[in-house]
């Protein structure tokens, strides 16, 4: 405590700086750095709140994530969803700045810095119903069609509310999902919750594409938010007309738990691996040549005759120019939570595809991939969801207000 002072009064140090939270209960005065040791580069990063669109989508993903969803409880209508979307932007935009929330007493995040931390709040289909807004649910919000090889949980899909937690440190990341929970209070209960990980900033030697839990470079043919056609492609026009025009500057984010059959994949031999996805496992490069960023070449043919990038491989199946220019942005986390009653891990990717309508992102794909993906057999799809991302919001205004009070 030698660089600490103690003080009688609730507050919070701002940015840059950082500090903050209780020490335990109400009553126990706030400590504070009064000289605090520099952040490392991973705790003071930080990613703006506020912007055109949300934060937690065009941005790398974190280290560590937490995908929920909640149902509005009976009797929480329009209004109170609003009060409540009203509270979790401001709690998410002082978290996202180092700042602590008046009142947080819980000190899961004393000491850090945001490390990155983003909140993404989104809209389920029955939302609309349940507040009354039915003529202003997209269309895009259509259920996603049955794929043959999906054994979803409806118990761990969907839901009225879905909420993004992204951060580089595990505990301010669990500290924003404690504190969006306490804050929500009685006004929602929780449908499903999926924790993930994905590798942390400065364990590798150079910054690098991630890897999943099959060791496969994942991440490499991302859309990038330099390509011309980025913003189209992902995010919902700025001029949108129509009952929808809410969702001008949002996206649609198809979350789905895919679980992989690792015990399966281990025993495939290397070459085969890459085969399945028409990679090098190394370092990511096309089996048609060059390195990891050079283009598939899907035409190629091997020195043996054959394709360099077999017919069934995951490259050629959920490639753009496969599938009409479809085109999505992925950013998952990957997950393990534990092993099932057969022993095998229960581990795979919490898959988040991010897309302007999902009709022209992850349908066409997944329904290609469903068919003839030679990647499919090592995994099962086991929970989907399918949210309406508002636009970002300005200081002083929430996610979702637009349509909430428009
Ligand atoms: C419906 C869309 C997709 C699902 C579901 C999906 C699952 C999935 N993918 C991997 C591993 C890799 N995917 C890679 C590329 C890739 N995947 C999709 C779509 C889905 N993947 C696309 C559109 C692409 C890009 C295709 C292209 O343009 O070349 C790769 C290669 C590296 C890369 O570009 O990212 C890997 C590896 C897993 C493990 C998985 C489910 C668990
Ligand atoms: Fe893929």
């Amino acid at each position: 405590m030698s660089r600490r002072r103690l003080l009688g009064t609730a507050g919070a140090v701002g940015a840059g700086g950082l500090v903050v939270g209780g020490l335990g209960g109400a009553s126990v005065a706030e400590a504070v750095r009064e000289d605090p040791d520099p952040l490392s580069g991973v705790g003071s990063a930080t990613v703006p709140f506020h912007g055109d669109h949300q934060a937690g989508i065009a941005d790398p993903a974190q280290a560590h994530g937490h995908l929920l969803a909640f149902d509005l409880a009976p009797g929480a209508d329009r209004k109170a969803a609003a009060a409540l979307l009203r509270r979790w932007s401001a709690t998410a935009a002082e978290l996202a700045e180092g700042r602590t929330p008046k009142g947080d007493d819980t000190g899961i995040a004393l000491d850090a810095g945001p490390s990155s931390l983003t909140v993404t709040f989104g809209f389920g289909r029955s939302f609309f119903d349940r507040t009354g807004l039915t003529d202003r649910r997209p269309a895009a919000l259509e259920p996603l069609p049955a794929f043959t090889q999906d054994a979803l949980d409806p118990k761990r899909g969907d839901g009225d509310l879905w909420v993004q937690i992204g951060a580089d440190d595990a505990l301010v990341a669990f500290h924003a999902l404690r504190l969006l929970r306490k804050q929500a209070g009685d006004a929602v209960r929780p449908r499903w919750e999926m924790s993930g990980f994905n590798r942390t900033p400065g364990a590798t030697p150079r910054p690098m594409t991630q890897r999943n839990l099959m060791g496969q470079v994942d991440g490499t043919n991302n859309p990038k938010p330099t390509d011309p056609d980025f913003e189209e492609k992902i995010f919902v026009p700025r001029d949108r007309k129509g009952p929808d025009a809410w969702m001008a500057g949002g996206s649609y984010a198809v979350v789905r738990r895919i679980r992989m059959l690792l015990d399966t994949w281990d025993n495939l031999p290397l070459e085969r691996q890459e085969r399945v996805i028409g990679r090098r496992k190394s370092d990511g490069a096309p089996l048609s040549g060059g390195g990891e960023t050079t283009p598939v070449d899907l035409e190629k043919i091997g020195p043996d005759g054959a394709l360099a990038i077999a017919g069934d491989a995951h490259v050629r199946v959920a490639a753009p120019s496969a599938n009409r220019g479809a085109t999505m942005l992925r950013r998952a986390f990957s997950y393990h939570d534990g092993f099932r009653d057969d022993g095998a891990p229960d581990a795979g990717l919490l898959f988040v595809a991010w897309q302007a309508d999902p009709m022209k992102g992850f349908v066409p794909v997944q329904r290609k991939l469903d068919r003839g993906d030679g990647l499919s057999r090592f995994l099962r799809h086991e929970a989907s969801g399918l949210f309406a991302v508002p636009g970002g919001c300005a200081e002083g205004e929430y996610v979702g207000q637009r349509l909430l009070e428009g």
